[in-house]
């Protein structure tokens, strides 16, 4: 099947370099591709299984999608997904979803036609695996075997010089103000540059300030002007802000904040923006970089729970880099914020902040929720922790507590929530309207596609029965005054097996249109939009 599939990949790639711009419609080789993946399909019925949890097929594969319904002529653009799509070297099983080597998604929409591929991306860490059939760096829960006590130290120094580390950029995907599309993890060297038409891996996004910095946050705040991003410091826990003019390569500090439980910062995936002011989480999920150094995964992975440590907000001036506030606020723990703006008053002074995130009652426990055999395994199963939209407010005032509260009542998106998006045009401002990925229960994983009125506290939600959807983009119909006036995008695996893109419209959130895949991906992560006119 695997020969079969290639063969069909060959035809479609030489097509593809045939043709400048537009469509052709590669029959034959979706023919013979339809035979191969019917035996898949048999295949994954028998074992019961998700495609959400399989590794990819093969490495690369393009071709047009049949389309149930319309989809809307103005939808005219690119979107990219990146996320870990393959769990296994030679005979050797990752654990856990964050381990897999990265695989790009791409729907091109275009005259209510929409073409799709899917590519490896080649980072030096996917590279060396393939060539050595075994592990190579050291991953998000995996980690080759130290073989004694000498190669232990060498790993501690390896660590430090960020040698051991991953590239593996499966994480995170932004289309820079300059046009160039960056992929990214959290280590700093797994920054890489993707060619956003063929999928093509161009090469290491080197920094050229020197600024160093082995990790930083996986999900920097993108703007046309700029890039900010966070980089925790391991050795004095606290964090640089850091930002980057879009056409340069160049990080600028900003400023320091220093972290004020320890002895690690806090785990920062992501963090968040309101128009002046940088908002950096500490909360008490710590870096531990005795869990970096071994080689079996722990519970909390390369982290540490630290409750007694306590969990704070700091609030760094965008312009001066001074922190203007540094509050305590409750447990919590999350991985993906989802907004942030400020509180004016009457005469227009700016009292406080107000930021959201998804989060999940200060419970950790998602991470090792999140190894493959329980994702497999624990399907139909009411495992899924609990998770809300947690609204922090953070007093500008020199109070020295900030507050955090469910923005709704959790029940409405079914206690899941995570992997969100919002119209980006709201980034940084007031904003209503939260997409993300809820629960449907009984469920092991967020089974739902949610959106959330923030303004009437509530949810309408998406679910399509055993089928597990990704990370729900919205992409905003142009010259729209409403903030939900789009359609919002999903990849959702069904139960039977199959894989198809999905278009829902952003107001209603009724489904529009949906492609079948010819063979169901697996589960990705985050995404990003490239509007037709900047392809050119
Ligand atoms: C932590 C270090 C590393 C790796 C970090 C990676 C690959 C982190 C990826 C985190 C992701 C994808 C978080 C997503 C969370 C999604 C959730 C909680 C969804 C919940 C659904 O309900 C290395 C780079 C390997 C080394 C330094 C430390
Ligand atoms: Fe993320």
């Amino acid at each position: 099947m695997t020969t079969l599939l290639i063969n069909c990949n060959t035809a479609l790639m030489a097509s593809r370099t045939k043709r400048k711009k537009g469509y052709s419609v590669v029959r034959a080789a979706t023919d013979k591709l339809s035979k191969a993946v019917t035996v898949e399909k048999t295949e994954l019925r028998k074992a019961g299984k998700l495609a959400a949890w399989t590794s990819i097929r093969q490495e690369r594969w393009e071709g047009e999608l049949q389309l149930q319904g319309e989809i809307p002529l103005w939808l005219n653009g690119t979107y990219l997904r990146n996320g870990p799509g393959l769990w296994h070297i030679a005979d050797y099983y990752f654990r856990h979803l964050f381990d897999g080597y990265a695989t790009l998604v791409r729907l091109h929409f275009h005259h209510g036609r929409l073409v799709a591929s899917h590519r490896q991306i080649e980072s030096e860490a996917y590279k060396a695996a393939k060539k050595n059939n075994r592990l190579c760096y050291r991953e998000f829960s995996e980690a080759p075997k130290p073989d004694g006590f000498f190669s232990y130290v060498g790993g501690l120094a390896q660590l430090f010089s960020g040698a051991s580390l991953t590239d593996n950029a499966n994480t995170g995907i932004v289309r820079l103000g300059d046009g160039r599309v960056v992929c990214l993890t959290e280590t700093v060297k797994g920054s890489i540059q993707i060619d956003p038409e063929t999928l093509g891996t161009i090469g290491r996004f080197v920094y050229t300030d020197g600024l160093g910095g082995l990790i930083h946050s996986a999900h920097p705040v993108v703007t046309e002007t700029e890039l900010v991003t966070l980089l925790p410091d391991l050795v004095r826990a606290g964090y640089t802000v850091v930002r980057m003019e879009a056409g340069t390569n160049e990080r600028r500090v900003v400023g320091r904040v220093e972290c004020r439980g320890g002895p690690a910062p806090g785990w920062v995936h992501s963090f968040t923006m309101t128009e002046h002011y940088v908002v950096v989480p500490e909360m008490p999920l710590r870096y531990s970089a005795e869990n970096l150094l071994r080689a079996e995964p722990t519970p909390f992975y390369k982290f540490e729970w630290r409750p007694e440590s306590g969990s704070y907000v700091h609030v760094m001036c965008k312009a001066s880099g001074r922190v203007v506030a540094s509050v305590e606020v409750p447990p919590f723990v999350t991985f993906h914020f989802i907004n942030a703006y400020e509180a004016v008053d009457d005469d227009g002074r700016i009292t406080a902040i107000i930021a959201d995130c998804c989060e999940h009652n200060a419970n950790a426990s998602i991470l090792d929720k999140l190894r493959l055999q329980n994702l497999q395994s624990l399907t139909g199963q009411d495992v899924l922790p609990n998770a809300r939209v947690g609204r922090f407010r953070i007093p500008l005032d020199g109070r020295s507590a900030g507050t955090l509260e469910s923005a709704l009542d959790p029940e409405e998106h079914g206690r899941g929530i995570d992997m969100c998006s919002i119209n980006p045009t709201y980034q940084s401002r007031p904003y209503r309207y939260a997409y993300a990925c809820g629960a449907q229960r009984p469920c092991n994983f967020p089974n739902t596609l949610t959106k959330i009125d923030l303004l009437e506290r509530k949810a309408k939600n998406w679910h399509d029965k055993g089928s597990i959807p990704s990370e729900p983009f919205f992409v905003a119909r142009p010259g729209a005054t409403e903030e939900d006036d789009g359609v919002v995008i999903s990849m959702v695996s069904g139960q039977d097996g199959e894989g198809y893109a999905l278009i829902l419209d952003g107001s209603s959130f009724e489904e529009i249109a949906r492609a079948k895949f010819p063979y169901a991906l697996p589960y990705g992560l985050h995404g990003c939009w490239i509007p037709e006119a900047a392809i050119g």
